[in-house]
């Protein structure tokens, strides 16, 4: 749905300019949630800006099904940013109720009373805030305050909705609220979703897609799960458990694999099955289990024992598992195997 081409954009700093985005290209495929990855200063925000078109790149393209944004009149511009939410936190009025905050864009469009009010009852209801929807903002928490902020800016059916570190400076809890809203909005009311965040949980929790921005680079982009299947891929070494077994552990068995098992069948069926299929000793010695969205996907340091270890291990590969064999010789070479 949002092609992103060639962006560049820089600002003038004390020492120079400031190259915020160095010919960035991205696809966030229509009915996505796409995250939007990278340390602090990586350009993040700059890249939200510009696809809000809140903001202009020096050169490069952003086209919305295919149609071009820039050298837009200002007419165009203001109905081409109709079509795209972006969640202001800490944009609420004080003086408004919750429902009354979600209703404000639709009151400045001109929306009559009845329909003002079933859109408003509609997004409470996505939010899980029917019940504090005459609260006002003081009396509502961070996480509550955060989940009204994504329905006002649901309220007027963008195509897109751009959300900037939505889960700044909250707990766990209201961190978990304002994600599942996030993923309600794709699945219920069909939005593309591109959420800029340095939080690994946030990508982990809810993203499809992905892409890593450092130093105003993408440095790696593609859909999560064959992300995490790639052994080179920075994103994976972020959202996949640690492998910290002990040497100990490690020294007890003939062979020494890492495995990534993506899927409830991977997961759950395959190393039971190699074990009894070629009579293979197969124990976890590091490593564990982790969810990308509702995929269980593992990362085990894996110790064999038996005549057949590598059979075993081809087997698993064969079979979809990310298979890197550690050699336990001196230099504790790693080599693949699939
Ligand atoms: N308006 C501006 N004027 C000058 N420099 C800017 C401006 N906006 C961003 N920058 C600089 O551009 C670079 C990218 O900033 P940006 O805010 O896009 O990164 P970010 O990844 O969103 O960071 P954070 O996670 O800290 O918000 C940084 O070096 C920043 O200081």
């Amino acid at each position: 749905m949002i092609t992103v081409e060639n962006l560049t954009k820089s600002f003038p700093g004390d020492g120079g300019p400031v190259h915020a985005l160095q010919d960035v290209t991205l696809d966030v495929p229509a009915g996505s949630i796409t995250g939007v990855v990278g340390p602090a200063g990586s350009g993040k925000s700059t890249l939200a800006r510009l696809v809000a078109l809140q903001d202009r790149p020096d050169s490069g393209v952003i086209r919305f099904d295919g149609f071009n944004t820039s050298g837009l009149d200002p007419r165009r511009l203001r109905a081409a940013r109709r079509r795209i939410g972006v969640v202001q936190r800490g944009g609420l009025l004080e003086q408004r109720t919750a429902a009354g905050n979600i209703a404000l864009p639709l009151e400045q469009a001109g929306v009559d009373g009845p329909q003002r009010r079933e859109k408003v009852g509609r997004l409470l209801d996505l939010i899980g805030l029917t019940d504090k929807a005459a609260h006002y903002p003081e009396a509502l928490t961070p996480g509550q305050q955060a989940r009204v902020a994504v329905a006002r800016a649901l309220v007027g059916d963008p195509g897109l909705l751009l959300a900037d570190d939505p889960t700044r400076d909250l707990d766990a809890d209201g961190a978990a609220g304002v994600l599942t809203v996030l993923d309600r909005a794709r699945a219920e009311l069909g939005a593309t979703v591109l959420v800029a965040t340095d939080d690994a949980g946030v990508v982990r929790r809810i993203a499809d897609d992905v892409a890593l921005l450092d130093g105003g680079r993408i440095t790696e982009a593609g859909h999560l799960l064959s992300l995490v299947q790639d052994p080179r891929s920075a994103v994976a070494q972020s959202l996949l458990p640690e492998i910290d077994a002990p040497k100990a552990a490690k020294a007890r068995h003939d062979r020494l694999a890492e495995v990534v098992l993506v899927g409830f069948a991977a997961v759950g069926a395959l190393l039971p099955e190699a074990t009894s299929r070629f009579g293979t000793t197969i124990s976890v010695v590091g490593g564990g289990l982790t969810r990308i969205g509702e995929t269980p996907v593992a990362r085990f340091l894996l110790g064999l024992s038996g005549t057949q270890a590598d059979t075993a291990l081809t087997w698993i590969a064969e079979r979809g598992g990310q298979v890197q064999q550690r050699r336990t010789g001196p230099q504790g070479l790693v080599a693949a195997c699939a």
